[in-house]
């Protein structure tokens, strides 16, 4: 059969093809080269503090201390499932110079997800043990916006403690707006810190808070969490705010995450992808699960498949009515029950 002669558009199609054929092949032996080697040194405990596409950051510690840490930028093998920052690994050092490898994931005690770009719920952060949830005076608090990330705190295993910014802002008519807040969470037993990022003022109780565990801040667009997090970590650890600079303007271009470290000893994730967390994928029998005073009183309603929305003997309409719990609360939860969709998830995402 004679050859067809091909077109300039046709023979850059198969060049292009071709081209990608040959960066598959190359991605595989460079995979294959790091697993098969056996140039790798003993296991050792590490901890992910950064995400680069095809590399991780793994961090070890010999003792207490930054002079005990070392970082390392691995490779991971193919078969782990997806990484993500502040996961516990195992990984193996090269003998000579190179990359190491990371070999296993550690169990993880807790784990923020949020859908990628088709959907799909992935894992932003692992291991976090503390949601700070920060509000302002401005923009103006919503405590449907707050209960949605307490509830999403809740979910995940996670304890939460309400960061009230911007005090500088709070002026007379304000103050007894923040405080019925502010005291409505605290009666449910969330820690409220009021702080101000510009004046620095409030930062030793929010340390305090920080101190020793693993945190995050989530919050509305605009309520200051680039500017306490600048406020509490060191000139050197700046990372974080890098990150955040690019979202200075609510626009999360970065999605990378990293693990730093406080002088506090306890340590912050960040990355635009966790600030924005929200209650992606629970249905309504969760919902009342996020709500620790409503789920506790659910067990009495009259009727098991209670709705909680006009049955007679409902236990939560009663407690309300009663003033025994906050009927603002109950408003949020019929309100965010509301926009749920038929297969349970949320439509609306936290930073609406
Ligand atoms: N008056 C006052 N303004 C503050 C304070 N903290 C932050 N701001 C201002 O609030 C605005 C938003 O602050 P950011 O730190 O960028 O807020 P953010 O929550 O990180 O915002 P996103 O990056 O969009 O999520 C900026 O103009 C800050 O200067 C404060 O304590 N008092
Ligand atoms: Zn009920």
């Amino acid at each position: 059969m004679a050859k067809r002669k091909l077109n300039r558009r046709q023979r850059w199609r198969i060049e292009k093809i071709q081209a990608e054929k040959r960066d598959r092949a190359n991605r595989r032996t460079d995979q294959q080269e790091i697993l098969v080697a056996d140039d790798l040194g003993d296991e050792q405990h590490g901890v992910i503090t950064a995400h680069f596409g095809q590399q991780v950051e793994v961090e070890s510690a010999d003792g207490p201390g930054a002079e005990n840490r070392t970082t390392r930028r691995c490779h991971f093998r193919a078969t782990l499932e997806q990484l993500v920052v502040g996961d516990k690994v195992i990984w193996q050092p090269p003998k000579s110079e190179g990359l190491g490898v990371v070999v296993a994931i550690e169990p993880r005690d807790t784990v923020l997800k949020r859908p990628d770009m088709y959907g799909n719920l992935k894992p932003v952060a692992a291991n976090v043990e503390q949601m700070l949830v920060v509000f302002a005076p401005l923009p103006t608090p919503s405590s449907s916006l707050l209960d949605r990330y307490l509830v999403a705190a809740e979910l995940s295993g996670i304890a939460a403690t309400l960061v009230l910014n911007k005090a500088d802002l709070i002026d007379d008519t304000l103050r007894p707006f923040v405080d019925e807040l502010s005291d409505m969470y605290r009666h449910l037993g969330y820690p409220v810190l009021e702080v101000c990022a510009h004046q620095r003022e409030g930062l030793t109780p929010l340390h305090e808070a920080l101190a020793g565990k693993t945190s995050v801040f989530v919050g509305q667009s605009g309520v200051g969490k680039s500017s306490l997090i600048n406020g509490v970590l060191p000139e050197a650890d700046l990372q974080v705010g890098e990150l955040s600079s690019n979202s200075g303007l609510g626009q999360h271009t970065t999605v990378t995450a990293r693990l730093v470290h406080l002088p506090t000893g306890g340590q912050l994730i960040d990355s635009p992808g966790i600030r924005e967390f929200g209650l992606w994928h629970i249905g309504e029998d969760d919902l009342l699960h996020g709500y620790r005073e409503l789920s506790e009183l659910a067990g009495y309603c009259k009727f098991r498949n209670c709705s909680h929305r006009n049955e007679p003997g409902c236990a939560l309409i009663l407690a309300a009515q009663n003033g025994d719990i906050d009927e603002e609360r109950l408003a949020n939860f019929y309100q965010i029950s509301d926009t749920l969709n038929e297969d349970g998830r949320e439509r609306y995402s936290t930073d609406s």
